[in-house]
């Protein structure tokens, strides 16, 4: 008889940041950790499906280490909105307001500045093209070249970093690209040896911005917080937009702050609590690949 697997009615918590679907494990003081085969079984189920998955572990100096899970098991370690969700989870019932909380790419500080709402410090953007990750270096992050229909000059989407990789392209009209056809492609531009995250932004003003986003390794989603911090951040560097701007995506609006005094980013948005569930009794992951 197959071992049960540790997950076997392991309790999570369904939330979502603007309609992005977030589903948080607390895996604290366990050695478990999710293979990618297990992450797709989870979001596989309607029950507790997600667009991230974000495992909480011991850290020595956080309160927890996030990895974090796309739906087709692929890992990043950067994700806005499921940081919110997770400073929500730790924060309520009297837990800290402020947490500290660790992913691969370092280390972020969270606030609750009401019951479903909080600020995360994201850190600086990163633009050295070995931390993006590029393939190769380039003359100019925000001059890359990008085949899309009805673009007449190349240069008008950005390249840059928050943890994860983004590409940001300006366009007119973002209601005119459509992200089932354009996303994929975009997701795997040679530039992006780790596949990225591909945002199409409208400039409204210069405290406004209108973004869809194609997820790296989940497609399209709600709303993506990373997305929204390295727009706004390309915004700014373009001369676009004012150092705080209002990002309104399809399942809300965040709100982005690029400080000066120390470069780092600051998203503030709402969360929500959807459900509390547990994984089947008898859960297993099924040997399907691991994504590219
Ligand atoms: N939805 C997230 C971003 C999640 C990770 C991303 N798909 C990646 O692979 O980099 C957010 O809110 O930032």
């Amino acid at each position: 008889m197959a071992a049960a697997s540790p997950l076997a009615g392991f309790p999570f918590l369904k939330m979502n940041g603007l309609g992005n679907e977030i589903l948080v494990m607390d895996l604290r003081g366990r050695d478990h950790v999710i293979t990618p085969a297990e992450a797709r079984a989870i979001a596989a189920d309607p029950r507790s499906r997600f667009d991230q998955l974000m495992a909480l572990h011991d850290s020595p100096s956080a309160a927890a280490f996030m990895r974090i899970y796309n739906n087709d098991g692929s890992a990043s370690a950067a994700c806005g909105n499921g940081t919110r969700c997770v400073a929500w989870a730790l924060g309520r019932d009297g837990g800290p307001e402020r947490v500290r909380l660790e992913t691969a790419a370092g280390a972020l500080e969270a606030q609750r500045i009401s019951e479903a709402r909080s600020t995360v410090d994201m850190g600086p953007p990163r633009f050295d093209w070995r931390e993006i990750p590029l393939a190769h270096a380039v003359a100019d992050p925000d001059a890359v070249a990008v085949d899309l229909p009805g673009w007449t000059a190349p240069g008008l989407a950005s390249a840059l970093g928050m943890g994860n990789p983004h590409l940001v392209c300006f366009v007119p009209d973002q209601q005119s690209y459509d992200l089932a056809t354009h996303g994929p492609a975009l997701e795997r531009h040679p530039l992006f040896p780790q596949r990225t995250n591909v945002s199409f932004a409208q400039v409204l003003d210069r405290g406004h911005i209108l973004l869809r986003v194609w997820e790296r390794g989940a497609g399209p989603t709600l709303a993506c917080g990373t997305a929204a911090c390295a727009t706004a951040v390309a915004a700014i560097r373009r001369g676009l937009a004012d150092r705080e701007v209002a990002i309104d995506l399809p399942g809300g609006q965040l709100t982005i702050a690029w400080r000066e005094s120390d470069g780092h980013v600051l998203m503030t948005g709402p969360t929500e609590l959807e459900w509390e569930g547990r994984l089947p009794d008898d859960f297993a992951a099924g040997p399907t690949p691991d994504a590219a």
